[in-house]
């Protein structure tokens, strides 16, 4: 800590300086328990030497959290003007380590703020936080690793087993790409203003092997089918996307139902609709997926 460090007003004193209260259209819940925050950041785990994006810092509790680990550069994205003024105070203290990005998460490419080894720390914006992920998910390795909070619905889809109630086209493209778990259950109470549900934080794991970006959009095609119906049997749900074929292609009856395939299942009708759409075929095995 430098000498004007000692002078950072405290997260309350800059929240009711720039007068910013929560807003709704911007999913804004925000989590200001220092402690609560710390544990966030030691479940992202040795952060040493790393370049950790933040999207949507806020007021800033989980920026201080992250400015007080050993990361290398902490870059906040964060769209909500009140905030971005708070946040360029706080970038004062620390000018060579922080830095404020105002863009639109949705629309910007957050490879392209640092080099790797890079990892995304945040506290996500309720509404957005699936599209995001799942964009973060299709760029596979550029991420040494994703800790994120979501309300737990969410994370619950995210990490759900075969033949669980909350296993759906999410849980197969996560975790065919990566180790999703859930390392923290947070009560709604935890939060100004609390919202209506529990909150939960997964770890996400991109693995070593990663599918061509042609055959992540076979698995995204295979999945929108499956679950889009997921009431009806596969030899149904599949039927205008070449179901007969694939099925018996991958060994699996037409009677079953989506939701009982396991993600090694999926592969293979992935890998069956990319052949049979003319896709190139640069892929690893599927046994370690
Ligand atoms: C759930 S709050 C979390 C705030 C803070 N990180 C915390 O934990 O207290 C979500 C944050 O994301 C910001 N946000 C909302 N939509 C965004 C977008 N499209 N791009 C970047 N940030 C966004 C909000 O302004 C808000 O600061």
């Amino acid at each position: 800590m430098n000498l004007h460090q000692n002078q950072l007003p405290s997260l309350k004193e800059s929240i009711n300086k720039y007068n910013l209260h929560a807003k709704k259209s911007l999913g804004q819940h925000f989590l200001l328990d220092p402690m609560i925050n710390q544990q966030i950041i030691a479940l992202a785990g040795d952060l040493t030497d790393k370049n950790v994006i933040e999207v949507g810092p806020g007021p800033g509790g989980l920026t201080r959290a992250l400015l007080g680990s050993h990361a290398q550069k902490i870059i906040g994205v964060e769209v909500d003007q009140r905030a971005l003024q708070l946040l360029h105070e706080l970038q004062t203290y620390y000018p060579k380590r922080f830095t404020i990005v105002e863009h639109d998460a949705l629309k910007l490419d957050l490879t392209t703020l640092c080099e790797a080894p890079r990892q995304i720390v945040a506290n996500l914006p309720y509404n957005i936080g699936t599209p995001l992920l799942l964009g973060w998910l299709r760029q596979g390795q550029q991420w040494s690793r994703l800790t994120l909070m979501f309300q737990q619905e969410v994370a619950e889809r995210v990490c759900a087993a075969p033949n669980t109630e909350f296993y759906g086209r999410l849980s197969v493209i996560a975790q065919w790409v990566a180790q999703c778990v859930i390392v923290k259950h947070i009560p709604p109470g935890a939060f100004t203003p609390p919202p209506k549900v529990y909150s939960a934080v997964i770890n996400i794991i991109p693995k070593a092997e990663q599918p061509s970006a042609d055959l992540f959009k076979a698995m995204e095609k295979v999945t929108a089918a499956a679950f889009g119906q997921r009431r009806k049997m596969l030899k149904g749900a599949l039927k205008n996307i070449g179901g007969e074929v694939l099925l018996s292609g991958a060994n699996i009856d037409g009677t079953r139902r989506a939701e009982t395939l396991t993600i090694l299942e999926f592969d293979q009708l992935a890998r069956l609709y990319q052949q049979m759409n003319g896709y190139e075929s640069n892929l690893p095995s599927t046994s370690n997926i």
